[in-house]
């Protein structure tokens, strides 16, 4: 059992913390709840005992473990597990039948101080300031929280679609390199760290998932409009099978350039032949930055 009173905790200190602690039953709190899991509300809870125990430990090392955040904690599985690491915990469960579940299950952890439940909509509350973020997310919104989420600076480790899992981490040349893949290495270090089996789940899902660790960083380039950076990636790769020539062309409605063709102007023929596939993201800004000097963006 991890030291409530004690300094901020550490990544590296989670396998001691979790040593030997009894952890609730996954199957035990589902039947506690009542519940089965409605994947109509994205609810698809993680029944493997093993999967449950690795996810802390894939936090990185030195992470400040004071107050983790989790996103849609269902029955507590996770969240039991979350406790025994942290100093305090933050779940925000949008379903106000678990929520309430929660606030029985974990009275105690409550009353100390440990624990706090909000009922609401993850993409609309009100974040805590929070130290990492540990969560199996509900899938149909796995975008906006992430894009919520990374911004904050903090590390993260968050189950996903393994499809999903795979483009945010992936590399230039890579198939699955996309506007994902730079809009959150924009933020972040992304690494897939464990694939998880659709049979971790009850009930299982129609997709496989992974467990992805993000570890904030600042990116290898700099740009001095930040929306416009993450809007003029988004744009490009709408058009990922055309030159960037064209690609700029077809999509000042997009990336808010005002005057696409001036931009076009100011690229070297290299970068235009090439397709957005094969630009890596120091190359998005460079372009990015150019395309701002040359031809917009736009006021609004
Ligand atoms: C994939 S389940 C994970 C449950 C639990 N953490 C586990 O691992 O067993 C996702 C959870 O997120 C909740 N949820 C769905 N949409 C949400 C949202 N927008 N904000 C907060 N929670 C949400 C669901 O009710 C569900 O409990």
């Amino acid at each position: 059992m991890t030291d409530a009173d004690g300094a901020a905790g550490g990544a590296a200190n989670t396998a001691d913390a979790a040593e030997d602690r009894e952890y609730r039953d996954p199957d035990a709190l589902l039947r506690r709840a009542g519940v089965r899991g409605n994947p109509d509300r994205d609810q698809h809870f993680l029944v493997d005992d093993r999967v449950l125990d690795r996810i802390p430990t894939y936090l990185p090392d030195e992470t400040d473990t004071s107050h983790l955040l989790e996103i849609g904690p269902g029955t507590g599985a996770l969240t039991d597990r979350l406790l025994a690491v942290a100093d305090r915990v933050t779940a925000i469960e949008r379903d106000p039948d678990l929520a309430d579940f929660l606030r029985e299950e974990f009275a105690d952890e409550i009353e100390s101080g440990r624990l706090t439940v909000i009922a609401g909509d993850a993409l609309d509350v009100e974040l805590p300031d929070f130290t990492a973020c540990v969560s199996n997310l509900p899938y149909g919104v796995s975008s906006p929280i992430t894009f919520r989420l990374l911004p904050e600076g903090k590390p993260t480790v968050l189950m996903f679609q393994k499809e999903f899992a795979e483009r945010m981490a992936a590399s230039v040349g890579d198939d699955d390199y996309g506007r994902l893949s730079v809009s959150a290495g924009h933020y972040a270090d992304v690494e897939v760290v464990e694939p998880v089996p659709k049979g971790a789940f009850a009930p299982p899902p129609d997709v496989e998932s992974a467990v992805v660790r993000t570890t904030p960083r600042d990116p290898d380039y700099t740009v001095d409009d930040e929306q416009f950076f993450l809007d003029f990636v988004k744009a490009l790769f709408t058009q990922r099978r055309k030159n960037v020539r064209n690609a700029i062309r077809n999509t000042a409605h997009i990336s808010g350039l005002a005057e696409p063709e001036a931009v076009v102007e100011a690229l070297p023929e290299e970068t235009l032949r090439k397709r957005p596939g094969k630009l890596a993201p120091s190359a998005f800004a460079e372009i990015a930055g150019i395309a701002a000097e040359h031809g917009g963006p736009t006021d609004g």
